[in-house]
């Protein structure tokens, strides 16, 4: 324990060591005689993210997962586990099937991957584990990780929206990849041409499971994954997610539809607190004209080290109209207006795959404000990103969640980060509502403020 503190402490500057345990011997007396309960009882901090540094991560995954992997996973500096590494690993390492429900950045994704690389073979040649996600992006960093800890113990596929599906295919005939990371479009496309069967699939996990099933274009190609996993005859399903609405009858749902084993288990970290205790929320009440303006003073004054402005989709009825998305109207007049040193890109769904991966590419790396529908919503993780601003009200309080989630992303940083949202007098109502869903606290900037400094 002391050995994991000064560890996590050198590893990590904002860390504070976990708070002390006590023990309580208690000696009840039944018809077996008396005998000794000993308890120990650590008091928790509130932060879902705060280490739980009872042990290293290499002591929660001793004799499960790899050495290798290990070594790999201490290099790239996961040293100690985070609170919801540390209450699943034990669940995912004996098999169990889970469903992981923990804050935005509170580190889920090594969570299931460690899981995955303990149950692989190694040295069979055969897809052994599939992580499907919501989006191609997504899909690059989930892929990306998994790289990094398999390094080259196995092979680690990405098929994904936009991918050489042709070429991939014969690549998972002629040499299967242990791992594949998929889009649900190109998982289906694969698996009816046959080029792998999920029966034989060891781990499945499915990643933003909640909005994978509130998508009308995947959520039927999801239940006919299920539904053909169920009949694997070794089979680990694991879910995630930082937001599972209703979240009784989803695992209902899973064991009624053996989706997962009878003996799932829910693992929800900080339920209390759906969001992270160290985002700093603020809004500013102005009208649609004086967006703009009021973004470009809000850049100014809280020089941000990256950002990510979100903005709404186009509706159908504006594109028809051959109107252009607000999105790039929001960046030529940032190209425009604005001064500082931070690079204008812009990340849409419409944007054709290559121009789409050349702005993923730019951002990771150095100072960007990247300005976005909510595709960067969901799992996307640049965690220099210190401020979000939500130039257009989310739809809902999940929406806001995980936009929320795209800043504070250090574990064990205590940093406050910003989220800005610029809403109108009709709005108001709505984000009291966000506030009381997700139990968050939102400051108001007069919009007298903001005009002091463009002036
Ligand atoms: N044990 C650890 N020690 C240090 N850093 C960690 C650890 N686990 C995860 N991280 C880092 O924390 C950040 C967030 O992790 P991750 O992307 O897995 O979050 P998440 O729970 O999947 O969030 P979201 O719900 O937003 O997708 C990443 O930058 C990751 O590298």
């Amino acid at each position: 324990m002391a050995v994991a503190a000064a560890m996590a402490a050198a590893a990590f500057p904002g860390y504070t060591p976990p708070l002390p345990t006590t023990t309580f011997n208690i000696t009840p007396v039944t018809h077996l005689g008396p005998f000794t309960l000993r308890l120990h009882v650590r008091p928790r901090r509130a932060a879902a993210i705060t280490a739980a540094a009872a042990a290293t991560l290499r002591e929660v995954c001793a004799g499960r997962v790899p050495d290798h992997v290990l070594q790999r996973a201490e290099e790239v500096g996961y040293v100690v586990p985070t609170e919801v590494q540390e209450q699943s690993l034990p669940l995912l390492l004996s098999g169990q099937d889970c469903i992981l429900h923990a804050q935005t950045g509170s580190g889920k994704t090594l969570a299931y991957l460690l899981s995955v690389f303990s149950a692989i073979d190694f040295s069979r040649s055969s897809v052994q584990a599939l992580v499907v996600v919501p989006t191609r992006e997504l899909g690059i960093q989930v892929t990306k990780v998994a790289r990094l800890l398999a390094a080259k113990a196995c092979t680690v596929m990405a098929l994904l929206d936009g991918g050489m599906l042709k070429r991939q295919k014969s690549w998972v005939k002629a040499e299967p990849p242990a791992i594949i990371v998929a889009t649900v479009p190109s998982l289906c496309q694969m698996v009816e041409r046959r080029a792998f069967t999920l029966q034989s699939i060891r781990v499945l996990v499915i990643d933003e499971v909640d909005f994978i099933f509130g998508s009308s274009k995947q959520v039927s190609s999801l239940r006919k994954i299920l539904t053909s996993y169920s009949a694997a005859s070794s089979r680990q399903t694991i879910f995630a997610s930082a937001s599972i609405p209703q979240h009784n009858r989803f695992l209902h749902d899973c064991i009624q539809h053996k989706w997962t084993k009878g003996d799932v288990v829910h693992v929800h970290v900080n339920p209390v607190q759906p969001m992270p205790s160290h985002l700093c929320h603020k809004y500013v009440i102005c009208t649609k004209k004086e967006r703009l303006h009021v973004l470009l003073s809000l850049l100014e004054r809280d020089a941000p080290k990256s950002a990510i402005i979100f903005v709404a989709e186009q509706s159908e009825r504006s594109k028809k109209a051959g109107n252009p998305p607000s999105t790039s109207a929001v960046v030529e007049f940032l190209r425009n207006s604005y001064k500082g040193s931070l690079d204008v890109l812009l990340l849409e769904e419409d944007m054709n795959f290559n121009a789409r991966a050349a702005s993923f590419s730019d951002v990771k790396g150095r100072g960007f404000m990247l300005v976005s529908t909510d595709i960067a919503s969901r799992g996307f993780d640049l965690p220099q990103t210190s401020h979000i601003y939500n130039f257009d009200l989310p739809k809902t309080a999940t929406d806001y969640l995980h936009r929320a989630g795209r800043t504070g992303r250090e574990p064990f940083s205590r940093l406050e980060c910003g989220v800005t949202t610029l809403i109108t007098e009709d709005e108001h109502f709505v984000l009291q509502r966000f506030q009381n869903e997700l139990k968050f606290h939102c400051e108001e900037l007069p919009l007298e403020s903001m005009f002091t400094l463009t002036s």
